[in-house]
């Protein structure tokens, strides 16, 4: 029983969300509603969320300016006055609170080992309207590039999350962040708290692994431990036939000895508890240490233009929109609303964030889950692995991938539903071999997100152990900075990537051949290619998709990492951090480790080199070039013939398109997919495929383009070409099978 003596503290466990925005599979709300749990007394459950400085731009934010001033001049006072104001502040903390929900931004707040608030201090919501004063918020900018850390596109995807999470603890009869008085905080009235654990999600990249290390220093004095619990992969650590150290190098090793668990591979989901702990009091002082958000401001209507004002005023490289000034009055504000952007009619991810569209899009894929086993509908996911390769619409593949970025998905839960639906096909006899592939897949694919998560870890550990040889095989003074990037720890963003840590001395020979970039020139490669402006149509398209809607297919992912490091052989980094801004599903472990994959002698990649064929490419995916007529309008009325390669076209022809006349760089084998080409094996699928033919990937796309103009293309093949084809299309093969 938890105590109820006035005199005993009552015992809060705080739950730190990140990247963990759900109720669902939840292992902290399992363990806070657990019998053990009760028996150590906890009485209190309190969930947070804070919004980071460090990746979104808080400046136009009501009220957060003055306190991000105010704490900046604060932490330059000593530490005996701190301590001193934090007395004080506990002795005021006799006032009661009233409900306010918190965003904890900035620096977290000293929460002290007991409080009981009886006061309350709601948080001015009037926006702050001084441009002058805006400037002196730093805005949180990528290191390379200089890329807003966090697009419109995400924002807006995370602050859906953030507010349907708060609904889904409300409905819980809890709330996000918090609540006093009320209902909520009737409990404990006249008590002390005292906060006995912190828990987060388990972060692997350096910047979140820095911050719980300080949060951890931060936490000690007062007896509060902080708990990192792993419940992002779908395959828990603790059930890797390996240790993390010795995860498997290769995608293929690493799948097969995971899969080799059998039945015990997933754990099924955390239950949800039916009702929730109430959350504490909060202390007043609390929002001296913390900026509290307003309930006025929570939700996404109201909040997302504040966030949105200062990115749209500056928009990124390639990003279609024109600049919208920060508003200055009173007046301006209320019409800014109207002046935001549009969702793009076009994206292939029409989806709002949060838990309830994340579980309704698994509903709608998967099939609704009745009960062990039995499962109703599913026929998307029958179809995910002979489509997965599509470029428009919100069908071709799960789109799982932004929801479980932001946590708002569970990886786990999102495997072991899979399973599910595999059970209840088989239980009804409808898991035919050609289902099975298909339904499979989708687990199949998520693992390679549990891979990156596995080798980042273990490449950052690997790592720091290597320093030493790392210097030594780029010739380095013992004293200087370790190689790759000052700090960082992880190898994830050093320019040799993972294979400067495996094989220090073959990387070391080739690392400075990577080429640089000066985005400020407008003739720069790496500028043009995030301008959508490489001149190849397909890639183009894609580039231009991302910018619009944060989303980009797989398929295009790949060519245009291929494109980007392969053929231009511009330092693969800048490109990463572009998609780190952009990307709704933005994960650092899936998007880095993805670059150096197909960054060639960088990452975790058996073949030498991972260069696409972009016209074949096009060819075979771009089924009737809609793709391309989608996101490149200049190039709409062109003529099939050369659609995909407007720079054969004759001069005058060209002069009439507002697009560039030939593309930054022309591949190798690019002539004989040309539609125009006469020779032997042209068309759709190169020497001996065709249209896909029998690739592992051909599914919906497969036969897609048909009798184009009289050119070939049934892949007969025939002279040099017949046969395999080149070492690029071999390539093409693995990577979409994989
Ligand atoms: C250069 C590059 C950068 C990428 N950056 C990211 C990123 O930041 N975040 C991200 O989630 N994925 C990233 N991917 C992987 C993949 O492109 C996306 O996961 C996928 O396109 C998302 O769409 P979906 O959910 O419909 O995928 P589906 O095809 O439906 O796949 C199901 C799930 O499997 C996982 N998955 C599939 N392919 C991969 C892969 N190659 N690597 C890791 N996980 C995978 C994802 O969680 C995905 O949601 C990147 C791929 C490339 C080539």
């Amino acid at each position: 029983m938890p105590p109820s003596s006035k005199s005993q503290p009552q015992k809060v466990i705080i739950q730190l969300h990140y990247n963990d925005l759900r109720t669902h599979d939840s292992p902290v709300l399992s363990h806070v509603h657990s019998k053990q749990s009760s028996e150590e007394g906890i009485t209190h459950f309190l969930p947070i969320y804070v919004f980071d400085e460090r990746v979104v731009a808080l400046s136009c934010v009501p009220g957060y300016e003055e306190f991000a001033l105010r704490s900046t001049s604060t932490s330059a006072e000593g530490q005996a006055e701190k301590d001193e104001k934090r007395e004080k502040q506990e002795k005021q903390e006799k006032e009661e609170a009233r409900p306010t929900t918190i965003r904890g931004l900035g620096d977290l707040p000293r929460l002290p080992p007991s409080s009981s608030s009886t006061s309350s201090s709601p948080t001015s919501s009037s926006p702050s309207t001084s441009s002058s004063n805006l400037s002196k918020i730093p805005h949180p900018k990528t290191r390379l590039g200089s890329f807003h850390k966090t697009s419109r596109h995400r924002l807006k995807f995370l602050t859906e999350s953030v507010f349907d999470l708060r609904q889904s603890y409300r409905g819980m009869g809890g709330d996000l962040i918090n609540g006093g008085g009320g209902e909520q905080g009737g409990e404990g009235d006249g008590g002390r708290y005292e906060v006995t654990e912190v828990w987060m999600q388990k972060e692997v990249s350096t910047e979140e692994v820095h911050f719980q290390r300080r949060l951890r220093a931060i936490l000690e004095p007062y007896g509060t431990v902080l708990k990192l619990v792993d419940s992002k992969p779908m395959v828990a650590p603790e059930d890797l036939p390996f240790g993390i150290e010795d995860t498997p190098d290769l995608y293929t090793s690493y799948r097969k000895q995971v899969e080799g668990l059998g039945e015990e591979m997933i754990r099924p989901p955390s239950p949800l508890p039916d009702k929730l702990k109430p959350i504490p009091r909060l202390p007043s002082s609390l929002s001296k240490s913390m900026y509290l958000l307003p309930e006025n401001l929570c939700s996404t209507e109201v909040f997302l233009p504040y966030l949105l004002a200062p990115l749209l005023a500056q928009p990124d490289l390639g990003d279609p929109l024109a600049p919208i000034p920060i508003p200055t009055s009173d007046s301006e504000w209320d019409s800014y609303t109207s002046k935001l952007p549009k969702d793009d009619p076009r994206s292939a991810f029409p989806f709002v964030g949060g838990e309830t569209s994340a579980l309704a899009r698994l509903d709608d894929y998967l099939g609704k889950y009745l009960d062990e086993g039995k499962v109703l509908g599913g026929t998307k996911a029958m179809g995910y692995k002979d489509t997965r390769n599509g470029l428009l619409g919100e069908g071709f593949s799960t789109k799982f991938s932004a929801w479980l970025a932001n946590g708002s998905m569970s990886g786990r839960y999102a495997g072991w539903r899979v399973g599910q639906l595999m059970q209840s096909l088989a239980n009804e006899g409808k898991l035919s071999k050609h289902v099975e592939g298909n339904v499979y897949w989708i687990q199949f694919e998520l693992h390679w997100r549990d891979y990156f998560y596995y080798v980042s870890q273990k490449f950052s550990r690997m790592r720091s152990f290597n320093t030493e040889r790392l210097r030594k095989a780029r010739r380095m003074p013992p004293d200087s900075p370790a190689p790759g990037e000052a700090g960082t720890a992880s190898s994830l963003f050093n320019l040799g990537g993972f294979q400067e840590v495996l094989k220090p001395h073959e990387s070391a020979k080739t690392i400075d051949n990577w080429k640089p970039f000066d985005l400020s020139d407008p003739e720069d490669k790496a500028r043009l290619f995030f301008q959508g402006k490489t001149g190849v149509p397909f890639l183009d398209a894609a580039l231009k998709e991302i910018s619009a809607t944060g989303y980009m297919s797989n398929r295009m992912r790949q060519n245009v990492a291929s494109y980007f490091t392969v053929d231009l052989y511009i330092d693969w980094r800048v490109a990463a951090e572009w998609f780190e801004s952009l990307l709704v599903d933005h994960d650092v472990c899936s998007n880095s480790g993805n670059w150096q994959y197909q960054a060639s002698g960088v990452g975790l990649d058996a073949r030498a080199s991972r260069q696409f064929n972009q016209i074949k490419q096009a060819n075979q995916y771009d089924v009737g070039d809609n793709y391309v007529k989608t996101w490149v309008p200049a190039l709409r009325d062109v003529d099939e013939t050369f659609i995909q390669t407007p720079w054969l076209l004759s001069d005058q022809e060209k002069a009439k398109l507002d697009y560039p006349s030939k593309p930054l760089s022309e591949g190798p084998d690019w002539k004989r997919h040309y539609r125009t080409f006469n020779g032997h094996g042209g068309g759709n699928g190169g020497g001996g495929g065709g249209f896909g033919g029998k690739g592992r990937d051909g599914g919906g796309n497969r036969g897609g383009k048909r009798g184009r103009g009289g050119h070939h293309g049934h892949g007969s093949g025939g002279g040099k070409n017949k046969g395999k084809g080149g070492r690029a299309d071999r390539g093409n093969k693995q990577l979409a099978a994989e």
